[in-house]
């Protein structure tokens, strides 16, 4: 077992080792990740969101405020445009029932699964390479008393612990492009009912600009990740038993979220890179939404 899998601090019973090195240095990278732009939007309101906003900035919300006054309501509205970005995944999720389970793979610190817990009142379960998140979004279930329908645990999303069939629904936020495709998409399908729904919210290359561009590669630098085109979606899906019943581009509906984030003090250095690619074209984010037959 890998030291830093071992001595993360957590409270999960069992933490397996990585699967390959890659997936150590994510589970590391993960472990440390403690950036403000994510913490102080989560203590708005307990919904702690590790993926990007969407929809139009409120600015009669941040009128007459400078200051630190200010600064607290571009935060929160920061934090609105992610939630409402979990509302739009969850919309796409279908008719889900208080008996079903819903699977997050790749769960970060927990924001969407209580979001569909707190929508739906069923099970979800939640796997992520890092025990930290894992553990973090444990102790907000707990504090919620949602601890017996909410739970994150530390597995590889492409060899999960669920029971063919077992999943009513599962997705992907922001959380596709650390993986194989292939090896992503067949997991997804052996766990997900026939008739079940898969939905990812995602950034990826569009194919119409070529290759990968300069942002998309810095992009890539940044997280340590592998963005993948959007016909490598597609066509990964078909291969698998998905089928596309939506495909949205959110390319427009994103960009006031990152002009917003541009503008603040929290900012990580990657804004630049997001809104110029969005714009150059090269880069999309989309949501596809897909049924298991
Ligand atoms: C950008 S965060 C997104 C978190 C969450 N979906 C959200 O919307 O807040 C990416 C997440 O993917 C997880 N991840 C990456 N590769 C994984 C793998 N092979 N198995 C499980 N989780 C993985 C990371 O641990 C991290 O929690
Ligand atoms: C759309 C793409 C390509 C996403 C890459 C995955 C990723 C790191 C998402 C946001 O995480 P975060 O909320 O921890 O990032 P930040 O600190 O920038 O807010
Ligand atoms: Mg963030």
């Amino acid at each position: 077992m890998s030291t830093e899998f071992a001595t993360a601090n957590h409270t999960s019973a069992f933490v397996p080792a990585p699967a390959t090195p890659y997936q150590g240095d994510i589970a590391r990278y993960w472990n440390a990740e403690a950036r403000p732009v994510n913490l102080r939007l989560g203590d708005v309101d307990g919904l702690y969101h590790h993926h990007y906003g969407i929809g139009d900035v409120d600015h009669g919300a941040l009128e007459d405020a400078d200051g630190s006054e200010g600064e607290k309501k571009l935060i929160a509205e920061l934090h609105r445009l992610e939630s409402a970005q979990t509302e739009v995944l969850l919309n796409h999720l279908g008719s889900i029932g208080r008996d079903d389970t819903l699977v997050d793979a790749g769960c970060g610190r927990g924001g969407s699964m209580v979001m569909a817990h707190q929508r739906f009142g069923c099970k979800v379960e939640g796997v992520t390479l890092s025990a930290k998140q894992a553990d973090f979004a444990n102790q907000r279930a707990q504090e919620l008393g949602i601890e017996d329908h909410v739970r994150a645990r530390v597995h590889n999303m492409l060899d999960t612990p669920f029971e063919t069939g077992q999943a009513a629904g599962s997705w992907n936020n922001e959380s596709s492009m650390y993986v194989d495709l292939q090896d992503l998409f067949a997991e997804h399908s052996r766990i997900l009912e026939v008739g079940g729904r898969y939905v990812t919210i995602t950034g990826c290359w569009n194919p119409r600009y070529g290759q990968p561009s300069k942002g998309v590669s810095q992009i890539n630098a940044h997280f340590e990740c592998n963005i993948h085109s959007r016909r490598e979606y597609l066509r990964a899906m078909a291969d698998n038993r998905l089928v596309p019943q939506a495909v949205i581009d959110l390319t427009p509906a994103t960009l006031p979220y990152w002009e917003l984030r541009a503008t603040s003090s929290l900012v990580t250095g990657i804004e630049e890179a997001f809104i110029n690619s969005y714009k150059d074209g090269s880069f999309q984010y989309v949501l596809i939404a897909a049924d298991r037959v």
